[in-house]
């Protein structure tokens, strides 16, 4: 492949990181979704959340339920496939792990901190009491997903990633080193070396906003609300690694999106919303990116394999194409009772679109 490739056809991806929300916001992120991904991973930070199986279940059905009455073709609604996830509280126990691992809908397991971010307060507010949780997790092969950052008043937000590596998950691998983790939304490159030096059941997700922005994207010039998500973007000398390890063909790393909806009032507000909207326009992102380094043959490692064989997934068989022809991204998509949603780079152009 060389600079002037125009086309790309890869296998279909899959998103291994995502917000969907619930009822009627479902209308809108659940057809953005599935006009890109096969599976995708839905986070649980539903308010309330996703604590047991059974209401892993239910939100499965009002997803699918929401697919089925979108007017997105027959084929992509045959194909998407919603994984779900339990969100874990104080109260978890080892025989809700069991359940959800003999599930066969449950995929993983999320730990916020409590306070952490969107929708965390009923998080975890003490990793030592999980002993019993994380060894169910580990006899039973459920991944343990991550919100990877400490959550104390006195530590700066920009160091809460790095912070969270040395303090909390360095002991969770020694303490259960079978265990699969994945550090979700990696901002650092303190987070890309620590994945990168541990065995093959750590490993990461990276969002498009973190390989293609930096704080100053979000700073300089006013404040860029669109621009804001936790963990916080970094400095640029980040960003550049994380577009590396992206980048670089290792397995360790791939694509969630973590696209996160939140209505446009919510993100442009005095005490503005968490969350970068991406999920529809996030092939193009990524291509944008992984193209700016030269990299755009990586895309497909990255997008449509080592996602599925982290969690021990066939690879998807169905392909998905990208062009080089421009795409101006929309500056608002209609929400639900009246609200709309502000995507990634609004009115903006990316050089890369989907074939359709
Ligand atoms: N990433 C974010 O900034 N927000 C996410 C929560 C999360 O993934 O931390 C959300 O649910 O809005
Ligand atoms: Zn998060
Ligand atoms: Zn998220």
């Amino acid at each position: 492949m060389t600079d002037s490739t125009t086309e790309l056809t890869i296998l279909q991806p899959d998103d291994w990181h995502i917000h969907l929300r619930d009822d009627k916001a479902l209308a809108t992120t659940v057809p953005h979704a599935a006009n890109s991904f096969n599976r995708v991973i839905c986070m649980p930070n539903l308010v309330p959340p996703v604590k047991n199986t059974d209401e892993a279940m239910a939100y499965r059905q009002r997803i699918l339920q929401h697919l089925q009455d979108s007017d997105i073709s027959l084929e992509r609604k045959a194909a998407f496939d919603p994984r779900m996830t339990l969100y874990l509280t104080d109260q978890t126990t080892a025989k809700d792990i069991e359940i959800a691992a003999k599930s066969g809908v449950v995929q993983a397991v999320k730990l916020y901190p409590a306070g952490a971010t969107t929708n965390s307060a009923d998080g975890v507010t003490d990793i030592n009491a999980c002993v019993d949780v994380f060894e169910a997790m580990e006899k039973h092969d459920l991944p343990l997903l991550l919100h990877g950052e400490v959550t104390h008043d006195h530590v700066d937000i920009f160091d809460r990633e790095k912070r969270f590596l040395d303090e909390v998950l360095a002991q969770i691998i020694a303490k259960f080193p079978t265990l699969k983790i994945v550090m979700e939304h990696i901002t650092t490159s303190d987070a890309a070396d620590f994945v990168l030096a541990q065995g093959n059941q750590i490993a990461a997700t990276i969002t498009p906003q973190h390989l293609m922005f930096n704080r100053n994207h979000l700073l300089i010039g006013g404040i860029k609300p669109h621009f804001y998500c936790l963990p916080i973007l970094k400095r640029e000398k980040h960003q550049k690694v994380l577009l590396d390890v992206a980048t670089s063909g290792s397995p360790k790393f791939f694509l969630g999106t973590d696209s996160a909806p939140h209505a446009t009032d919510k993100k442009e507000n005095a005490c503005g919303c968490a969350g970068c909207y991406s999920a529809v326009h996030a092939l193009p992102l990524y291509a944008t990116a992984f193209d700016s380094v030269g990299k755009i043959d990586k895309l497909e490692g990255f997008a449509s394999r080592f996602g599925a064989q982290f969690y021990g997934l066939p690879i998807n068989e169905s392909t998905i194409t990208l062009t080089k022809t421009p795409l101006q991204v929309p500056s608002g998509y209609p929400y639900f009772d009246g609200q709309t949603l502000t995507p990634l780079m609004a009115g903006d152009t990316l050089p890369w679109s989907l074939k359709i």
